[in-house]
């Protein structure tokens, strides 16, 4: 790893928000190897906890109750540090989980509905996208999100289909630019 974006970071967290399929899960385990940070993703925390799938919670319990078990999660592991942490795709609709990402830095993957479609067409595991028309449902999903989505600290715009690794490389060039030192974040 570079000592530099070590430094940099002092252990902070990187939180990595966007929609489903934007590789949060895939990024996020790359990105947590190339900043030598541990990685955890808080659906499969969920999934592990609950002891069942997401599209089975969301049918026994309901989206409400998978959207507390996400803010519990969340709440637990802002505790710590030196953490790369996938998040839902709908972390950012609560307010209160808005208090724990902001500990540590944002970092939103921005992928075009297509690339997302094309990455989930075959998928079963993502409630929301179990519906007639999946494009729809992504681009609304995304036009009620974006505005939350643009509060992050990192812009990431995946306009081609560029490889996680390129990605993830991308990710650790950028850093710098968003968080010279930990005060200055706090600042912001
Ligand atoms: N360049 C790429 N970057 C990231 N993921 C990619 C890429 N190309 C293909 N994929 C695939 O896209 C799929 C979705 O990625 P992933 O599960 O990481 O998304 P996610 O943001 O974690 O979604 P969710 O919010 O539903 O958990 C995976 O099967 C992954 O392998
Ligand atoms: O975008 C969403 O609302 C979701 C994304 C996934 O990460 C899971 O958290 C779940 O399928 C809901
Ligand atoms: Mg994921």
């Amino acid at each position: 790893m570079d000592a530099s974006i070590k430094q940099l970071l002092k252990g902070v967290n990187l939180y990595l928000i966007g929609m489903m399929g934007s590789g949060k899960t895939t990024i996020g385990s790359l990105l947590a190897q190339a900043v030598n940070y541990s990685f955890i993703d808080t659906d499969e925390i969920i999934v592990k906890a609950a002891g069942k799938p997401i599209s089975d919670i969301f049918t026994t319990e309901g989206e409400p109750a998978f959207r507390q078990l996400e803010s519990n999660v969340l709440a637990q592991v802002c505790a710590y540090t030196k953490l790369t942490i996938a998040t839902g795709g709908g972390i950012v609709l609560r307010r209160e989980n808005w208090s724990y990402l902001h500990h540590g830095l944002i970092i939103w993957l921005n992928v075009p509905v297509e690339i997302l479609l094309e990455r989930l067409k075959e998928d079963q595991t993502r409630p929301l996208l179990q519906d007639p028309d999946p494009q729809s449902k992504l681009r609304s999903l995304l036009d009620e999100r974006y505005s939350l989505y643009s509060q992050a600290d990192l812009h990431i715009e995946i306009t081609q289909q560029e490889t996680p690794e390129q990605t993830v490389t991308n990710i650790v060039q950028a850093i710098p630019r968003v968080l010279k030192t930990p005060v200055e974040k706090s600042q912001n």
